[in-house]
């Protein structure tokens, strides 16, 4: 479980001041900081009682929605609770003056602050863990993560008003002390009114790699794009090979192609040859699935529901 984890959520009010996140965070320090986004920076949280909690700045002025929507929203998603998401613990939005200067004008402006407070998991997100040439994470762990991400995505998008995350990467994958998955910034696409932020925003670098070619390239939204994104991360975690460049649709068609074409029964053993039979028909079936995810046809993917039947089977 998370550090904090439980208690954590149980003792905070779900809107909180920034002037109580400002305290926690040190004022937003770098110290603090655990990483940054396309959308803001996430520092760690220090409560009194010594739990953590994830403190994710947004930009300032960012494209919310209106104070009763995005309220609203985000406390639908507190609710929502499965072992592989991340549990959002928390919000605040609130509007300040700021002397801003505009060429050799001082102007009192308006400010919005969003903040977004989450579970802490101190062994940080998946990238940092699945490419590492001296990984210690061996198959066994690697298959795991990728059923639990898949079974994340499942309880997403089989809900009532399902869930589309349209930013599905390794980074937003967090791991607790056992090595189990947990997927963030799953509210996004509603938080930023459908999604459209994420291809809009100037600052997508990172995302690129993962996105759907009809997603990127044609703002078609649909829960096959998030397969897509979940194939490439299946592929990496079973390869252990980074798909090149997150930054660039082409260098994703050549990591799948180069994935097509090398990663055969004898590769497999050459990479695994610690694998009995089981195993190594695991790693195949996991390729297989990958590859199918990340068809250029959409129709062609499987469902998450296929895909967890298939990682079962
Ligand atoms: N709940 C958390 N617990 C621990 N570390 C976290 C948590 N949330 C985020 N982080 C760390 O902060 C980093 C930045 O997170 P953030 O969500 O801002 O950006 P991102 O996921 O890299 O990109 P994007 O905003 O495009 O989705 C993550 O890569 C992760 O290492």
């Amino acid at each position: 479980m998370a550090t904090g984890g439980n208690t954590v959520e149980s003792k905070l009010p779900a809107e909180l001041p920034l002037d109580f996140l400002k305290k926690i965070t040190n004022d937003f320090s770098d110290e603090r900081l655990l990483g940054t986004g396309a959308f803001g920076s996430v520092y760690k949280g220090i409560l009194e009682d010594g739990g953590v909690i994830a403190v994710k700045r947004l930009g300032e002025n960012s494209p919310v929605p209106s104070e009763k929507i995005f309220a609203n929203e985000v406390q639908n998603m507190m609710v929502l609770k499965n072992e592989n998401i991340v549990k959002m613990v928390g919000f605040c939005r609130e509007t300040h003056k700021k002397l801003v200067t505009i060429g050799n004008r001082h102007i009192n402006a308006n400010i919005t602050e969003t903040v977004l407070c989450y579970e802490y998991f101190q062994k940080g997100s998946l990238d940092k863990h699945i490419f590492d040439e001296s990984t210690t994470v061996d198959w066994e762990v690697r298959f795991k993560i990728i059923k639990g991400i898949s079974k994340g995505l499942q309880f997403l998008h089989n809900l009532p008003r399902p869930l589309r995350h349209l930013g599905l990467k390794p980074q937003n994958i967090l791991l607790d002390d056992n090595m189990a998955p947990k997927i963030a910034d799953f509210g996004f696409s509603r938080i930023f009114d459908q999604g459209q932020t994420r291809m809009k925003t100037g600052s997508v670098v990172g995302t690129v790699g993962y996105m759907a070619p009809e997603y990127m390239y044609h703002g078609e939204i649909s829960n096959r794009s998030d397969i897509y994104s979940l194939g490439l991360i299946i592929l990496e975690i079973t390869t252990r090979e980074k798909n090149s460049s997150s930054t660039d649709q082409k260098h994703a068609r050549e990591y799948i192609q180069g994935v097509t074409e090398n990663w055969n029964l004898e590769q497999i053993m050459v990479k695994y040859p610690e694998l009995d039979a089981d195993g190594i028909s695991q790693v195949e079936n996991c390729i297989r699935i990958g590859l199918q995810c990340v068809d250029i046809d959409q129709e062609s993917r499987p469902t998450i529901n296929e895909i967890v039947n298939m990682l079962n089977s």
